[in-house]
């Protein structure tokens, strides 16, 4: 039951099958009850037994290591998880067998070993199944089959000549961003909501590629509906009865779900309405976008018989969530680390100041990669503050990496906090030093950065990412001074990482 499949079941129960399933639930709460604990500790050896016939020489174990195992199922359960074991798994030579509740995962975190792995392993683990009621078999969460095909079709959407495309929307949305981030001068705010909504309203924007017209397309439902499923994802895995489909199915929380996913499918179902009709009006009545925008792509994939409508809508809500919440959480982790450190941001400042020759004109194309010591600064945070910290693989068949053996239908956990920290970054690896990044010489090879993943499956959106992170803070930055004490920061992993408490920025004009 606990390894079971979290796939969706579609079908209505009837009422026989919610009395055996409510009679079900109890036999299994009792059941669970009186033998969590004996699960909880056989189960790695049981798993570990079969897994170590096939190892050519033993991975070390992790759960044997002190201190490993002795925050199971605390509240903030996973992010001690990722840290502690990250710190363990990289003294002990960058693999290492370890639990994750009750399951065994191969854990992860030398940047060779976890590149090979990516490359090798493309099938998703089970937990991402948790999602799959929302984005169905988009990028993310489809099979390895449906994921190669759509890839392929993908990919040419995030071309330089469609990202250039979307500048003018950057820009638009970062100045509306700035002149709403002026009401909340001289306080301690948390600058996540506002943050979010701009990010999210951004990748609406450059998914319908219409020119913005002061109105905008998100509203406060689906916002919410969205850190709602995040959430839910989050208890989801972290609750073991949850993770049979059928258990789930009698809960609250399932219900919770439903009516989020139901405001999260009709949100993108309008906006592919909104982008059929604007495609047939004529252009005196409405805006016409410029160039293609992601939804174009789609469409007219779908006009060859390549995407199914359903499938188009599965990337699309894939597109949206994977293109704000992350983007959004990163720039609130690079406000508070400026805040932190006023050498740093006044360094960005003059950057700004001469790249711009002290005018406030729009960032262009060519202004972007002359922002060097900007995107220093956005991926030394992003180093230290990966949003997607862990990356969960299988094995669908044997991988054989230096001495040891991931046999076929092996999980794992590829650390991305602890990949970010392997020694490849030497001994200061846990401080915030943007100047390693400007000088490639000293800069280790790139799989030792995987904010973005590496290999076949890495994210399509990593320059459409740092594009709008660079246009949203000049344009901030050189209106506002940005205070912020990172040593207040309290992180947890709800699915991706994220500020739990003082996240909160000051802002004064400049
Ligand atoms: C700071 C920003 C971002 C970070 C840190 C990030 C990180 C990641 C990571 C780690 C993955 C791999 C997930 C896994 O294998 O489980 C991924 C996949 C993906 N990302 Fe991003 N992402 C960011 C922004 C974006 C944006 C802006 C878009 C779209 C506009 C996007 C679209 C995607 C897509 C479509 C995939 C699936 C790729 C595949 O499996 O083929 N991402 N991202």
């Amino acid at each position: 039951m606990l390894s079971g499949c979290l796939s969706y079941n579609r079908g209505h129960s009837s009422k026989l099958d919610v009395i055996f399933e409510t009679m079900s639930l109890l036999l299994c709460c009792i059941l669970l009850a009186s033998s969590w604990p004996s699960i909880h500790s056989s189960q790695g050896s049981h798993y570990e037994g079969s897994l170590n016939c096939v190892l050519k020489q033993d991975t070390k174990d992790l759960t044997c290591k002190p201190g490993a195992n002795d925050f199971i199922l605390t509240p903030n359960y996973f992010f001690e998880l990722v840290t502690k074991y990250s710190a363990i798994v990289n003294q002990n030579g960058g693999i290492m067998k370890g639990l994750m509740g009750p399951m065994v995962y191969f854990h992860v975190t030398d940047p060779d070993i976890a590149l090979k792995l990516m490359n090798a392993c493309l099938k998703k683990n089970y937990l991402y199944n948790v999602a799959k009621q929302w984005l169905g078999d988009g990028l993310i969460t489809g099979d390895v089959v449906t994921w190669k095909r759509h890839r392929k079709l993908i990919m040419p959407t995030f071309s330089q000549t469609t990202l250039n495309e979307f500048q003018d929307i950057f820009n638009t949305q970062s100045r509306s961003f700035s002149d709403s981030l002026r009401s909340l001068v001289g306080r301690d705010v948390d600058p996540w909501p506002l943050v979010r909504d701009n990010a999210l309203e951004t990748i609406c924007q450059t998914v319908l590629g219409l020119p913005p017209d002061g109105c905008k397309l998100v509203d406060e439902e689906y916002a919410k509906a969205t850190e709602e499923m995040l959430n839910i994802f989050n208890t989801r895995i972290q609750t073991p009865y949850m993770h049979s489909d059928w258990l789930y199915k009698l809960t609250k929380t399932k219900k919770i779900e439903d009516k989020a996913v139901n405001i999260l499918k009709r949100f993108s179902s309008n906006l592919l309405q909104i982008k059929k009709q604007s495609t047939g009006v004529s252009k005196n009545e409405h805006a016409e976008p410029k160039g293609k925008a992601f939804l174009d792509h789609f469409l007219e994939l779908h006009s060859q018989g390549l995407l199914t409508e359903r499938e188009l809508l599965d990337e699309l809500n894939t597109m949206i969530v994977a293109g704000h919440d992350t983007v959004a959480t990163e720039l609130v982790f690079i406000l508070i680390l400026l805040g932190s450190f006023p050498e740093v941001q006044e360094r960005v400042y003059e950057e700004i100041q001469s790249v711009f020759d002290c005018t406030d004109r729009d960032v262009t194309k060519y202004d972007l990669p002359r922002l060097v010591y900007l995107e220093a600064v956005i991926k030394e945070v992003m180093r230290l503050y990966p949003v997607a910290s862990i990356i969960a693989r299988d094995a669908d068949k044997d991988v054989n990496i230096d001495n040891h053996t991931i046999p076929a239908g092996g999980s794992i956990i590829l650390l991305v906090w602890g990949i970010n920290r392997s020694k490849a970054w030497g001994e200061d690896a846990e401080q915030f030093k943007p100047e390693r990044w400007l000088d490639p010489c000293t800069l280790p090879d790139n799989p030792a950065f995987a904010t973005f993943s590496n290999g076949s499956r890495m994210c399509l959106g990593k320059m459409f990412a740092y594009n709008s992170m660079k246009t949203t803070l000049v344009h901030l930055l050189r209106r506002f001074k940005v205070t912020a004490d990172y040593r207040q920061l309290k992180l947890k992993v709800d699915f991706l990482l994220k500020p739990s408490s003082g996240q909160n920025i000051n802002l004064e004009l400049r």
